[in-house]
Formats: structure tokens, C-alpha cells, sequence
């Protein structure tokens, strides 16, 4: 499951709503999107709860894995969907080893807690299940619902002793199912609370199963852990403060296995930069991407401009100019977007690009840069600091992507001599035509504030659109010679 995040309660009388969808088929797993809506029929309102995303795994009874066919896409938003899925498996894959790296981390400093803070010790509720038949599905593996509300279950015992309330359940994040478990089996639940912030708790749980035999041995497999986020509100609905918390390092288990709980304490209290930056450039990326991906997918882009290689498309949107330019470059595409991912390469042919150079290679498919760019009004000159995500697709029919906006830097700070500037979503989609040419569409998001210099090109009294994408076309078919 991805992080779940918990908009509205559902509650007695009202009706939900679940759809879900197959979004994309990887290989044998495949990405199902859910919805889940509460609809109060006295008030007639509507309400979103939560949307989800759930990974499945298709396994054949017995060994070996089922190859899985793509989904056919009917409408705008199943395309939409479709692309963003390898964005969000890129996430999930990566979540991986941000946890990992966490865990090792966690083993190595102990973190520092205040005097008089309370100790996370009288939070470990530990409970014992036993997967009988009505918990399991025909496989007689036990349902991944039911052992998310064991989990919630022993969490919120665990969250209460430090709010004396009921929680309330806000998001459970970096839950998976590691294995599986079977009618028989018996899990072990161990909650402890990891840490508190203004007015939440983070819960951790770990589930164990051992079937009759390694229970006798004390052989445990581990299934699944998360971490589950509390709210707590008194009689008026406003939400209670938690005490802050010191961790623990006497809990006791089943299976004396305690590392991953005292993991699950040292977490969230040793000053874990490296694991906490990269979950965080995972997500920028991710909204780099999607962002570009949903601008493209925008209905009612209208035609404005039409020359024989290039076409110009605007969309209105509130106080928000987008525009595309479309270019048919005779040039491979995988050239194209090598050379206009290069963004130090871009004042060969754009010139609003003065100066362009790389502040940081996140890595080869994220680069930070900061570029320079010639005044507009006769004020100063412009700078901005950009993030360029770069994607190549999954299959033929889809496109390379680039996307770019601006990011803040605390190592480049707006300086006296440069305005400082923003795009909000900006970058290339580039598709394959053929071996030899592509089509390069070009996106650009402007609000009001450069509006004006804008509505001028696309007006048609200023033909800067046009010769820039001209120069961006002779630039690729130059060097695509040179290959
Ligand atoms: C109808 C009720 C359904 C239920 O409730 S079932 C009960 C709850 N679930 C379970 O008990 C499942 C427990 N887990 C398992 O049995 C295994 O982990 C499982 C799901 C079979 C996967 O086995 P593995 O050997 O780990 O498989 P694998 O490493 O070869 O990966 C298989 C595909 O999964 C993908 N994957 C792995 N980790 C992932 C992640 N964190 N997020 C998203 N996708 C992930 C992996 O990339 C691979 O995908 P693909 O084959 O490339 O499409």
C-alpha cells in the first residue's frame, strides 16, 4: 500500500462509496487506484475520504509468477493514470531502500530526548492473533484488510496511553506486505510509540506469524510493518496536544527479536537527514513529472499559431497562460531528448537562456540548475533555480519526458542584482515518429505577472515564439549531423 492519508470519517448512517481500477499492468504486478467517497443522504453532501493507491502481485497457486497483459485505455483519464503509474512505482521502488537506509541508520546513533519527557515504554502494546477461516481468502492466506485492522487496532491502544482519548486514525504510511500468512498461523502485534509532534502520534507496528512449529522454536518470519498517524480531539473537536516522548530501550517480545522496534524508536528521534532529504527528492521529482504530464493532458488546448514545423497551443485557465509549441525535428528521438535534457546546452538555441550551469546532479535523471536570463521590462535581469527531471518511456508509444519548475535552495539565495523568478511547470514531451524524426512539444505555465510579454508573442505582434522554436529545431538537426 502506498501512504494512506484519511480526509474525512466516515460515520453510522452515512453511505461510502469504493471505486477502484486497474490503473496499470507492470510485469506481475500491477497498480490498483481507489476511492473512497462518503455521501451523507440527509445533508445530500459528498465527501472525499481517501484516495489510494494498492500494488497487487498476481501469483499462480504453486511457484513461478504470471506475466501480466497491459490494460486498455479508454478515456483521458485512464491515460493519465497509466503514465503517472511508473512515477508512482518509481516512489514505492525507491521507498524501499530510503527504509532500508533508515534502519541502518537508526542502528548507528542513539538520538537525543528531552529531560522531562515522557518514556515511549508504557506505549509497547503487544497482541496475539490466531488467522482463522473467516480471516482468510480462498487461498487461505489471511486478508491484507485484516491484518491492517489488527494493526490499526493494537496502534491506537498504543497512541491512547499517551493522549488518555480515542485516536483518530490520520495516515498509515510505508505499510507492505512482506509475506504472506496462512489459516493457523499466529501473529504477533508490537506497537510503541516512535514519537509526538504538535498534535500527533506516530505509532510503529511490526507483525510476526509462526505457524505451530516456529512458534515451538521461536522462529519468526516478519509480514509487516507501518507506521500509523494519530490525531486526538476533546468534546469540542479541537485537537489535543501530545506530551513529548523519550525512547525506550527495554522492550520485550516474543520472539526477543527487538532491533526492529528499537529501530522503529531511534527513527524519528535521530536527525536522519540523508534518509529524510532523499524521500523528499523522490516526491519533488514526482510532482516535477506529474505536473507536466497533467498540464499535457489538459483539455481544450486551442490552436493559435501554425507555421509548417512548428504549431502553437495556448490554455486558459483562471489567471494561469499555458502554452505548447509543437516541432517536427528530423532527428531520432532519444537524441532529442539527450540533447534538450542537457540544460547546459540550452543557450545555443534559447535566448532567454544567458547562462545555465549545474548546482547539483541528484542523479543522472535529477539535476538542480541556475540560469540567468535577460531583463524583459528594462529592470533587472532575471535568475532562477530549476529542478530537471528526466524520464525515458516504458514503452514505444509514450513519450520522453523533461520536466522542469523552480525549487528553493538555502545555498542560493535570491542576490541584489537578479529578480528572482518561478516557473511552475515547464519542459518537453518528445515522441517518436519514426527512426529518424520526432515530434518535440515544448510546455511553458505562466501566471499574470509575465502575462503581458507573453500575450504580445502570442498575439502574433512579436514572432519570438516561433524563431526561438525555429532556432531549438535547427540546434537538434545541427548536431543530430554530427551523429
Ligand atoms: C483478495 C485479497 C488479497 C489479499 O488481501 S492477500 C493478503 C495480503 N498480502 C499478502 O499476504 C502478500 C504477502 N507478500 C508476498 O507474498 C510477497 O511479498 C509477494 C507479494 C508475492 C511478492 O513476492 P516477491 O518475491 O517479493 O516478489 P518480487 O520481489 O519478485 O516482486 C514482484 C513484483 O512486485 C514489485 N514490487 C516489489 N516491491 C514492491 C513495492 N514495494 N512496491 C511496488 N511494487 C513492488 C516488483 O517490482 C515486481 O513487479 P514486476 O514483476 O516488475 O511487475
Amino acid at each position: 500500500m502506498d501512504d494512506i492519508q484519511f480526509e474525512e470519517t466516515a460515520r453510522v448512517g452515512q453511505i461510502i462509496t469504493i471505486k477502484a481500477k486497474v490503473n496499470r499492468a507492470f510485469s506481475t504486478s500491477m497498480e490498483v487506484g481507489i476511492k473512497v467517497t462518503v455521501q451523507d443522504t440527509l445533508a445530500n453532501i459528498e465527501k472525499l475520504v481517501s484516495v489510494a493507491y494498492a500494488t497487487y502481485v498476481a501469483k499462480p497457486v504453486g511457484a513461478g509468477k504470471i506475466e501480466l497483459k497491459p490494460v486498455k485505455l479508454l478515456s483521458r483519464q485512464d491515460h493519465l493514470e497509466h503514465s503517472l503509474a511508473t512515477e508512482r512505482r518509481r516512489i514505492r521502488l525507491d521507498y524501499e531502500q530510503v527504509f532500508q537506509n533508515l534502519m541502518q541508520e537508526s542502528d548507528k546513533e542513539d538520538g537525543y530526548c528531552e529531560e522531562d519527557a515522557v518514556s515511549t515504554d508504557l506505549t509497547h502494546v503487544q497482541s496475539i492473533e490466531l488467522v482463522l477461516p473467516p480471516h482468510a481468502n480462498h487461498h487461505e492466506n489471511a486478508f491484507g484488510g485484516q491484518i491492517m485492522a489488527w494493526m490499526e487496532t493494537v496502534a491506537s491502544i498504543s497512541a491512547s496511553r499517551l493522549c488518555h482519548s480515542y485516536p483518530i486514525l490520520k495516515s498509515v504510511d510505508m505499510f507492505k506486505f512482506r509475506g504472506p500468512s496462512i489459516v493457523g498461523d499466529r501473529l504477533v502485534f508490537n506497537a510503541i510509540v516512535n514519537n509526538t509532534f504538535q498534535n500527533s502520534v506516530e505509532v510503529g507496528v511490526r507483525v510476526e506469524a509462526y505457524n505451530c512449529e516456529e512458534w515451538i522454536k521461536d522462529q519468526a518470519r516478519h509480514i509487516n510493518s507501518a507506521f500509523l498517524i494519530f490525531n486526538a480531539v476533546n468534546d469540542k473537536g479541537e485537537l489535543l496536544a501530545f506530551p513529548r516522548v523519550k525512547p525506550t530501550t527495554k522492550v520485550s517480545s516474543h520472539s526477543q527479536d527487538i532491533s526492529f522496534l528499537e529501530c522503529l524508536v531511534k527513527c524519528t528521534f535521530t536527525p536522519l537527514f540523508s534518509a529524510i532529504f532523499l524521500a523528499f527528492q523522490v516526491y519533488l521529482s514526482y510532482s516535477n513529472i506529474a505536473t507536466l504530464t497533467h498540464l499535457a493532458a489538459k483539455p481544450g488546448w486551442e490552436i493559435t499559431s501554425t507555421l509548417d514545423d512548428i504549431k502553437i497551443w495556448t490554455h486558459e485557465e483562471g489567471d494561469v497562460l499555458s502554452f505548447k509549441v509543437e516541432m517536427q525535428v528530423k532527428i531520432p528521438s532519444d537524441l532529442a531528448f539527450s540533447l534538450l535534457s542537457d540544460f547546459t546546452r540550452r543557450q545555443q538555441w534559447d535566448k532567454y537562456y544567458l547562462t545555465c550551469e549545474v548546482l547539483q546532479a541528484v542523479n543522472e535523471d535529477e539535476k538542480i540548475y541556475y540560469v540567468t536570463s535577460p531583463s524583459m521590462t528594462g529592470y533587472k535581469p532575471k535568475d532562477f533555480v530549476v529542478l530537471v527531471s528526466r524520464r525515458q518511456p516504458c514503452q514505444p508509444s509514450e513519450p520522453y519526458i523533461v520536466a522542469v519548475k523552480s525549487v528553493t535552495l538555502t545555498s542560493m539565495p535570491p542576490s541584489s542584482e537578479y529578480c528572482r523568478s518561478e516557473i511552475l511547470c515547464a519542459g518537453f514531451q518528445i515522441y517518436s515518429d519514426s527512426s529518424s524524426s520526432c515530434t518535440v512539444c515544448y510546455f511553458n505555465q505562466v501566471t499574470l505577472d509575465v502575462l503581458p510579454h507573453l500575450a504580445a508573442n502570442l498575439t502574433g505582434s512579436s514572432k519570438s515564439i516561433e524563431d526561438t522554436a525555429l532556432a531549438c529545431i535547427k540546434f537538434l538537426e545541427l548536431e543530430g549531423k554530427k551523429y
